[in-house]
């Protein structure tokens, strides 16, 4: 019996690129309360109202520009992630996969995983800097589904990984594949992360820094520049800058005419990178007189993204994969 899981955590993503599934989903991820941080009798009727009403008809329209054969592409990704890890870690450790948000849903895989005889599970989500409104969040959800159980597994957590020596070697060797691919040397690299309100920096969310500090290192493995900027706005208040869309319309009035942009903040594909970024990312930055554009890959199931997830949760399971029966000498 197979008595060790991994479960693999994403964000979640709408079951169908049409504007009822793209409802129940934002629903669900915007009524967070580590998403969107305002009193819920306050936010409840502009969710309720403006928000649902108008955004799934639009957003839908982007997702189908994005869908891929087997799904959604952050749905896609991170199955296919989970197979593959599934085959690198072997036979004597389960591997399944969940979203925060939307299906597989959180309970429904740690309830199959302890069906199925796991007595150790270790959680992982699959987000290189620790946010409360992405790592928090995903492990709240398994925390509930685990709260009405009588008889719990022992629960290991993967803690963020952004300076992991591993992580950034899989974003070094990914970003030198894919600059050797293009027919052209780039003026600059634009690391563009997910944006979160600025305030949740003020109220002590590591986020930002963590973010800095990814990319940097990179910057060092790489041996040439990385800017930052920040993508995916939403709402009214101040976000963290810079804004990645500001910045590449600016790019090319400060003389920066060929730009890559990589999204090392997002383990896997989706929305935000392949429409945000790829699409409407190049029209902004060619439109304001750019020349060449490109948008690197995430890890998605890579040969690098392997390498690091293989690392990592060999580091995680320490002492469970072992040997279950270890005597701890003593103490006196
Ligand atoms: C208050 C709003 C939002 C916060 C805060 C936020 C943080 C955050 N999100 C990700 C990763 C992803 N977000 C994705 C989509 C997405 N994000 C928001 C809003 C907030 N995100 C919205 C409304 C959407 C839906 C798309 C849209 O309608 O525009 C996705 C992609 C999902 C997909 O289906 O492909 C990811 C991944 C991070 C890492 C983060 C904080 C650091
Ligand atoms: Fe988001
Ligand atoms: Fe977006």
């Amino acid at each position: 019996m197979r008595n060790i899981g991994i479960l693999l955590i994403n964000l979640g993503t709408p079951d169908a690129p049409n504007a009822s599934a793209v409802r129940r989903y934002l629903g669900e991820f915007l009524s967070d309360r580590r998403v969107v941080e305002i009193p819920q009798l306050l936010w409840q009727p502009i969710l309720r109202g403006p928000i649902l009403l108008t955004r799934p008809a639009k957003s839908a329209k982007a997702y189908q520009e994005v869908w891929m054969e087997g799904g959604s592409p952050l749905a896609v990704y991170t199955r296919e992630t989970a197979i593959k890890l599934q085959a690198l870690v072997g036979p004597n450790v389960a591997v399944d996969w969940a979203m925060r948000y939307g299906n597989p849903s959180i309970a429904n895989r740690l309830d199959a995983m302890i069906a199925s005889g796991c007595e150790r599970i270790l959680l992982a989500p699959l987000y290189p800097q620790y946010c409360a409104a992405t790592t928090a969040t995903a492990l709240d959800a398994c925390y509930a589904a685990l709260a009405g159980l009588r008889a719990q597994p022992a629960i290991r957590t993967l803690p963020p990984y952004y300076a992991d020596a591993a992580y950034i070697e899989a974003l070094r060797s990914s970003t030198e594949r894919q600059l050797a691919a293009l027919d052209f040397n780039p003026d600059l690299l634009l690391a563009s992360f997910h944006g979160m309100p600025d305030r949740t920096r003020q109220l002590g969310d590591p986020y930002y820094e963590q973010c800095l500090a990814s990319a940097k290192l990179l910057q060092d493995a790489l041996g040439r520049e990385v800017r930052i900027s920040f993508q995916s706005r939403f709402g009214r208040a101040k976000w963290l800058g810079p804004a990645t869309d500001e910045t590449l319309r600016a790019l090319p009035s400060q003389g920066v005419k060929s730009v890559a942009i990589l999204t090392p903040g997002f383990s896997a594909d989706c929305l935000e990178t392949l429409e945000e970024i790829a699409m409407r990312g190049r029209d902004d930055f060619l439109a304001a007189g750019g020349n060449k554009f490109a948008h690197f890959s995430c890890l998605n199931a890579s040969t690098e993204a392997m390498l690091l997830y293989r690392n990592l949760v060999g580091r995680e399971l320490a002492g469970w994969l072992e040997n279950d029966f270890v005597q701890l000498p003593r103490g006196g």
